[in-house]
């Protein structure tokens, strides 16, 4: 096949993860070390990369997903809008480890201040793995960040050939290939024959479209996760209220159900003006308001379809712009 006559300049920005991991042997597949492959060598390792863009890398972190941290977020959203706003560089690339890749996906769509496509892309099996899937995911996301289809839609997850939607997008599976998932909503499309196909879009704003600006920020409000479970108690709740939580986000259960003894606890938490919104453990449907609680007299917001950690993501950004529940729980529907 004949090479595109100008190729797209996309910039590579390694962060880690098992795409850049390394094993015992052959046949690790577990118990490998994650970021250990630096940003070059993921390049060379594909040089079928030169044919569907001009790639360059740069190393921003080197960590396995899980110790991810807020200023990892900042540092890293920041340099995206940069590179970005470069009439050279045409769409961005992220290396990254699989466990939080969702978390990350979803802040940048909140945050990045461009049209340009912004591809997160990451393995489930390290690099010396016999048939690992790095190579082939780098070579689709690089492929999905340089398609003119790509502009416009939002920060894209693209793993094991599919394309998901930053907001929707969750690992459904500790191990396995094919474990990004948008469940019910669907994923947006493939990528196959070195073309990206898109069926659908989320309709819910992102980049160039929200209110938040991370620009100047150096640190993020503190939101803490409750998780709900049958005989659960207040002693999390307090502890995170303790130590300074701006929000509390509840994984509650079903439809975001408060047990007899958390509602209380919730209630005197918000009183002292912790902003606490209603999630759900379960991964999908929406948590009405004021279905499994009176969230108007509780004066707490709900969570819409967002899972507790993407929920976390949302209130962070939502408290560096308003402490106002009825703003906030417009951003639950916007976003
Ligand atoms: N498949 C993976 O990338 C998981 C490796 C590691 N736990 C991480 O998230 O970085």
């Amino acid at each position: 096949e004949a090479p595109p006559a100008k190729l797209a300049n996309i910039v590579i920005l390694a962060t880690g993860g098992t795409i850049a991991g390394s094993g015992a042997s052959s046949t690790t597949t577990v118990g490998y070390t994650s970021a250990t492959v630096g940003v070059d060598n993921l390049i060379n390792a594909v040089p079928e990369l030169k044919k569907v863009a001009n790639v360059r890398g740069e190393q921003v972190f080197q960590i396995a997903s899980e110790s991810l941290t807020n200023e990892h977020w900042l540092k890293l959203a920041k340099r995206v809008n940069v590179l970005l706003a470069q009439p050279d560089v045409d769409g961005i690339v992220i290396t990254h480890g699989t466990d939080t890749i969702e978390e990350t996906a979803y802040f940048l769509d909140l945050t990045v201040k461009s049209r340009k496509p912004v591809v997160v892309v990451g393995a489930m099996r390290p690099s010396t793995a016999i048939s690992a899937d790095g190579p082939i995911n780098l070579y689709n996301a690089v492929l999905l960040a340089a398609s003119k289809d790509a502009i416009g839609k939002g920060v894209l997850v693209s793993l094991n050939d599919q394309i998901n939607a930053a907001r929707e997008v969750t690992k459904t599976n500790t191990s396995t290939l094919d474990t990004f998932k948008t469940p019910e909503l669907g994923m947006l499309g493939y990528i196959q024959d070195n073309r990206a196909h898109f069926y659908r879009q989320s309709t819910r704003k992102n980049t160039l479209d929200t209110e938040f600006d991370i620009g100047n920020l150096d640190v993020l409000p503190q939101v803490d996760i409750v998780y709900g479970y049958a005989n659960v108690n207040r002693i999390a709740l307090d502890a995170f209220v303790t130590a300074g939580a701006k929000g509390i986000i509840y994984a509650g259960v079903g439809d975001g159900s408060l047990a007899a003894q958390i509602k209380g606890p919730l209630a005197e938490a918000r009183k002292k003006g912790v902003i606490i919104v209603r999630s759900s453990r379960v991964g999908q449907g929406i948590v009405a308001r004021n279905g499994e609680a009176n969230d108007d007299d509780l004066d707490f917001v709900t969570s819409d379809t967002l899972n507790p950690q993407k929920a976390r993501i949302l209130l962070m950004l939502g408290l560096t712009k308003t402490h106002d529940t009825k703003a906030l729980q417009t951003m639950f529907s916007i976003y």
